[in-house]
């Protein structure tokens, strides 16, 4: 939420201001007139250095303190790509991090130093107007093209027409070589879709949308062959040609990804080890006695030396290895920055434009919503695979039910079965999806592209439509070959109406529970905890009024109990059944939902219903609204 009311702050007055302080040359009618109209991103032309000056990094826990990063100095030059390397637990990743701003001191987390652009402290500005972050894991909805993705992550981040929206996509389509494969869905892990490559491109044509005049990458190649991870290297220095600075972490490139780099930094222990031109790295390791074998790859000779058994306590052998290589590294005369940064342009406070209104963000996310929740096998195709099959299956156990006494078993048996697949199928399918998208919602939520309520409200109406007509073939198919009570029409659409509000509340149940475990199997893991206690006194096992009073008010929660009691009743009334002793003469009209110990109306059941449907989904709310705060944090 504060992100996003940032970027409403920037307005076209604004733009010019901005330019009117410019150099002469700057501000040029032409170049005010170009700022004033454009879709408000960042200058290309502007060229911007990252510097970070005694950057520390430690966890103070009691009177224990561990540093992670000790006190680190260096610089990234536009139209460069600087690699940070190093042995694993070096703090690569917390100085990238740092370096993004993605990370302060918070609790037990002390940062100090300064990071800068062109010399400004990058917490006085957005730096998210120009910088972008590229995550190590590919965060991005499965079941969207490349195309799609792209279209939406320029339309949530830039103001700007349709035609405006299509053609940057195209362009970053054509420049990241995605042509082939822009109509493909993108697929995960466990569907078969874009290659791992594919995947990352996608990632970072995502966040090049905005032109980010500096690019920071966390493991940008990892998990691909070499080949592959030199194509993302090739277009990582392409977009560096253009001007800016790249920053990216990498684990164990070969000796071609090597050899492409501009600048590298070297990790160990927290410490910089060496920080330079690529080129000169072998030569001056040579110069301290740690020749690189002529055929070994650079990078791996360097992850050898660097590499420590254990972090906690380092070998003799170690300790004087680290000691002499941050000696040599800090004996060593500064590096020439190249570009000095009073040079560089000072940057202002600037802010994207407020791309779109609440209701256009929602509208976009219903859009996008939806087309998730079409392509999603698991409220696709599984959901009707689900119903359909229970449906028949329910057909052949109790096909045409009768009216005798012994019917009220079997008309128990079904409504309660679909009572209690309503809250587990709901419940797991839920579980199942809502978690795997959480963390492309966090993310964007992150970058203050829309408010969680948008989200939300696009993500539950998108979910509807497949499950109402899910529920409505499964009615159609097993009421009347079942033999429910076919007094009149309306018997069968107020049963239609109960079973789609279980189900409603079955999904709204998974929801809570993926906002709260937020990963899959976490989820399904603790789904059924939270439908077991309600279906356990919702009439069925245990008789309403034989429920221990300490758990009696369970009852007065749990929609399956409501569900139940409202399709009972729907069922019950106007059948007449006959009693079990009955021999014709004084024979008493059964009652089976007084049976069951059910005292509500049918309205009543379903007014309750309803409310517990609400109550359900503003926890649920709740909970992504937390989870998405302290996200942001
Ligand atoms: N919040 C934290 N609490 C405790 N330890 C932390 C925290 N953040 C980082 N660390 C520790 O700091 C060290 C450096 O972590 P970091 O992720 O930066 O390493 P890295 O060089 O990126 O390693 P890798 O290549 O294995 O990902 C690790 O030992 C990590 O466990």
């Amino acid at each position: 939420m504060e992100k996003s009311s940032e970027r409403v702050t920037s307005s076209m007055s604004e733009e010019i201001e901005i330019v009117s302080s410019k150099s002469k040359e700057e501000s040029s009618l032409m170049y005010v007139m170009e700022l004033a109209t454009s879709t408000l991103k960042p200058d290309h032309r502007i060229k911007v250095q990252l510097t970070w000056e005694n950057v520390s990094y430690a966890i103070e826990k009691g009177s224990e303190l561990t540093t992670i990063l000790k006190g680190v100095s260096g610089f990234a030059n536009p139209g460069e790509l600087l690699a940070i390397m190093g042995s694993s637990g070096a703090g690569k990743t917390t100085l990238l991090n740092i370096l993004a701003g993605r990370l302060k001191s918070f609790g037990e987390i002390k940062i100090n130093g300064t990071v800068a652009i062109n010399g400004t402290n990058i917490k006085d500005i957005n730096f998210g107007y120009y910088s972008a972050y590229v995550t190590q894991e590919d965060i991005l909805l499965p079941t969207l093209t490349p195309r799609e993705s792209l279209l939406f992550s320029s339309k949530l981040r830039l103001p700007g027409s349709h035609e405006d929206h299509v053609q940057r996509v195209e362009k970053i389509i054509e420049d990241l070589r995605l042509t082939r494969v822009a109509e493909n869905v993108i697929g995960s892990i466990t569907s078969k879709g874009l290659s791992g490559g594919e995947r990352k491109r996608v990632c970072i044509g995502m966040e090049l949308i905005t032109e980010p005049l500096i690019l920071i990458l966390d493991e940008p190649t990892s998990g691909l062959d070499s080949y592959t991870a030199e194509i993302v290297v090739d277009l990582l220095l392409e977009q560096a040609k253009k001007g800016r600075t790249i920053i990216t972490t990498i684990h164990q490139p070969s000796s071609g990804v090597f050899n492409k780099f501009d600048r590298l930094v070297l990790m160990s222990e927290g410490n910089i080890v060496y920080q330079g031109q690529q080129s000169e790295s072998r030569k001056y390791f040579a110069g301290l006695g740690y020749k690189c074998p002529k055929l070994m790859n650079p990078a791996d000779y360097f992850m050898r030396l660097l590499h420590v058994v254990d972090r906690r306590n380092l070998s003799k052998e170690e300790s004087e290895k680290l000691k002499i290589l941050v000696e040599e590294y800090s004996s060593k005369e500064p590096e020439n920055q190249l570009v000095n940064s009073s040079e560089l342009e000072h940057l202002a406070n600037k802010s994207f434009a407020r791309p779109s209104t609440i209701f256009e963000q929602f509208w976009l996310l219903l859009k996008r919503a939806n087309i998730n929740s079409r392509r999603n096998p698991i409220f696709g195709r599984v959901k009707y695979l689900q119903v359909i099959v229970l449906a028949v299956l329910l057909d052949l156990t109790y096909n045409s039910i009768g009216t005798s006494y012994s019917s009220i078993q079997d008309r128990n048996g079904v409504l309660f079965l679909l009572t209690m697949t309503a809250a587990t199928f709901g419940n797991q399918n839920a579980c199942l999806s809502f978690p795997s998208e959480l963390p492309l919602f966090l993310k964007e939520s992150k970058q203050g592209l829309y408010s969680t309520i948008s989200y939300y409200v696009a993500k539950t109406i998108a979910d509807l439509p497949n499950l109402i007509i899910a529920i409505f073939l499964q009615s159609i198919i097993l009421y009347w070959a079942v033999g429910l009570n076919n007094y009149d029409a309306s018997k069968f659409f107020i049963f239609y109406a109960a079973a789609l509000v279980l189900n409603i509340c079955g999904t709204g149940i998974g929801y809570i529970v993926g906002a709260l475990f937020h990963t899959e199997t976490a989820a399904m893991a603790a789904g059924p905890l939270f439908v077991i206690p309600f279906l356990l006194f919702a009439g069925q096992f245990v008789n309403v009024e034989r429920i221990p009073i300490a758990f009696r008010w369970v009852q007065y929660i749990s929609p399956f109990k409501y569900g139940f009691e409202a399709m009972s009743i729907n069922e019950y009334t106007d059948l007449n059944l006959p009693c079990q002793s009955c021999d014709s003469s004084d024979c008493t009209k059964c009652d089976p939902v007084k049976d069951l110990g059910f005292h509500e109306t049918l309205a009543e059941s379903f007014y309750y219903n309803i409310i517990i449907v609400i109550v359900i989904r503003v926890i649920a709310y709740l909970l992504l609204w937390n989870t998405a705060s302290r996200a942001k944090r």
